[in-house]
């Protein structure tokens, strides 16, 4: 059984369609990253999987169990974490106080304020400032690391790229190897295709809505993604109709 599976996912924004008829598995232990062009439906998709967007119609399961109608506040508690586009910290509180604040959200399991501290020691320095106060990169680890005090089974990471210098770039995706290598399962979107290729095990493409290909790393190529980016047609791969 996959940890995550999605059948004929359909997601509107009023009368826009999103997503559109998505189906995907994500294994146990699996890190798939979602890219596509703006407007693909890459950050719908996610906040999907995470309760934030009810779908119209389809089907999520979890571990096993029917999500589709839960909300996102009780998916935490099953092990679903969003770490969402923009942060969403709160900012007048400390960094300390954003990670504990997230423990009572969550399950019980190995991640404790300091093993988080311990995945991101730049901010062991940065503990009693305030979020507000922080650098980009310092934020987007306190993001992180607060979907972590959540004890999550999969993590899912909306472009934490976004707006950081190469070198904080660096450093979060530094951290991020070691989840990625710990075993923990992840579905990131991500617009740097060639960071994409080289972390995630799976990569998937949306276009309009709709996943137009799929493949795992090293049995898909740089250009074929491009082409599926753009919507060029002689992708190969999962093609979907
Ligand atoms: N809250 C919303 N209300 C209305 N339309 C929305 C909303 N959120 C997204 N959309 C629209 O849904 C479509 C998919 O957007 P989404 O943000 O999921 O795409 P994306 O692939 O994540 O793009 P980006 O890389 O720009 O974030 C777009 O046409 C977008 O304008």
């Amino acid at each position: 059984m996959s940890l995550l599976e999605i059948k004929k996912l359909d997601v509107r924004h009023g009368l826009l369609q999103a997503v559109r008829g998505v189906d995907l598995t994500v294994e146990k232990g699996e890190t798939v990253a979602l890219v596509g062009a703006n407007g693909a439906g890459k950050t719908t998709l996610l906040r999907a999987i995470a309760g934030a967007h009810l779908p119209a119609g389809g089907s999520v399961h979890f571990d096993g169990v029917d999500i589709t109608h839960i909300p996102a506040h009780s998916r935490v508690g099953l092990g679903v974490a969003l770490v969402p586009e923009g942060r969403r910290l709160f900012s007048q509180m400390t960094v300390e106080e954003n990670l504990i604040l997230a423990r009572s959200a969550g399950r019980k399991g190995p991640w404790t304020i300091d093993r988080v501290f311990e995945a991101f020691p730049n901010l062991v320095p940065r503990r009693k400032a305030k979020a507000g106060n922080l650098s980009g990169g310092e934020q987007q680890a306190t993001a992180i690391g607060r979907a972590l005090m959540t004890n999550p089974e999969i993590l899912l990471l909306d472009e934490v790229s976004l707006g950081l210098s190469p070198l904080a770039v660096d450093r979060v995706y530094a951290s991020l190897d070691t989840l990625i290598h710990g075993g923990t399962t992840i579905i990131l979107v991500e617009q740097d295709l060639r960071r994409a290729m080289r972390v995630a095990d799976r990569i998937v493409c949306m276009l309009e809505g709709k996943i137009v290909l799929e493949g795992k790393r090293g049995e898909i190529t740089r250009e074929q993604v491009s082409e599926a980016y753009f919507g060029l047609g002689s992708a190969k791969g999962r093609v979907h109709a």
